[in-house]
């Protein structure tokens, strides 16, 4: 099996739960979706230049940089054929953390097992100022644990009103971790604070892209 990469790099982890710890990112060429907002469309385009990697390749390389947390990206990492067996390869390794990015239309039933070792998901629920809402699969809020992680990036005023329907329709903060994220420069920071508070989001937790403000924000393998 091998799997399409648009790039490895070592970075400090940007996003997610474990923002701002070393990470190694794999990211996948190719994504089922076309988000407005997508900071990475370069990967998902059909012309994009990629290496063709084992899993036992990519998990020397991974092994190679001596970081611990590993997160698989693109694109969308979920719909690389065969995605399963380079995560049971990575998570058989007890000294590596795996997490995956993943957008919230590819169903985690597969996925979110009681195994002991299985990834941590991060899984984004798009709204509708990405254009792509009705490709959600809901069901996914049923699996997802305290292992893993719903992300709202929001551009607008609705895309907030509608995140907060949806933590509150299925109980989100009892389940999982809870991100809350702008669109990069569409809406003010200060603004989705200020919802917050007036909607008392508790357990509820901003995130800014911390690479974004770190490094040129058009700048890749960062
Ligand atoms: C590039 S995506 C790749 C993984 C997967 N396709 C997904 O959408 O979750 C990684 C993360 O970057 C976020 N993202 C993409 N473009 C963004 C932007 N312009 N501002 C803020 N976050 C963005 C996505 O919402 C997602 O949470
Ligand atoms: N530093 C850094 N952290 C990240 N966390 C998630 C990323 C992604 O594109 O999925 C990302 C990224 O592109 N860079
Ligand atoms: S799902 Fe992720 S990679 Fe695909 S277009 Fe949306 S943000 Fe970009
Ligand atoms: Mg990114």
């Amino acid at each position: 099996m091998k799997y399409r990469v648009a790039e490895i790099f070592s970075s400090i982890n940007g996003e997610g739960p474990r923002a701002g710890e070393l990470a190694v990112f794999v990211r996948f060429a190719g994504c089922n979706l076309q988000c407005t907002y997508c900071d990475t469309r370069w990967a998902n385009e059909g012309g994009v230049s990629y290496r063709e990697m084992t899993g036992a390749e990519l998990y020397k390389q991974v092994l190679a940089t001596g970081i611990k947390n590993v997160t698989l990206t693109g694109g969308e990492p979920l719909i690389q054929p065969g995605i399963a067996a380079l995560t049971d390869l990575l998570c058989q390794d007890p000294a590596l953390s795996v997490e995956i990015e993943t957008n919230g239309s590819v169903s985690l039933k597969p996925f979110c097992t009681e195994a002991d070792r299985r990834p941590g998901f991060t899984m984004d629920y798009k709204l509708a100022s990405s254009g792509m809402e009705d490709k959600m699969v809901l069901a996914n809020f049923e699996v997802l644990t305290c292992r893993d992680a719903v992300k709202f990036v929001v551009g607008d005023q609705n895309d907030l009103a509608r995140a907060c329907e949806i933590i509150s329709a299925y109980g989100l903060i009892k389940k999982t971790a809870v991100f809350i994220s702008p669109v990069f420069a569409h809406i003010a920071p200060s603004e989705i604070v200020k919802f917050m508070i007036v909607h008392q989001m508790e357990g509820v937790c901003l995130q800014l892209q911390l690479h974004k403000v770190i490094w040129d924000p058009e700048k890749r393998g960062v």
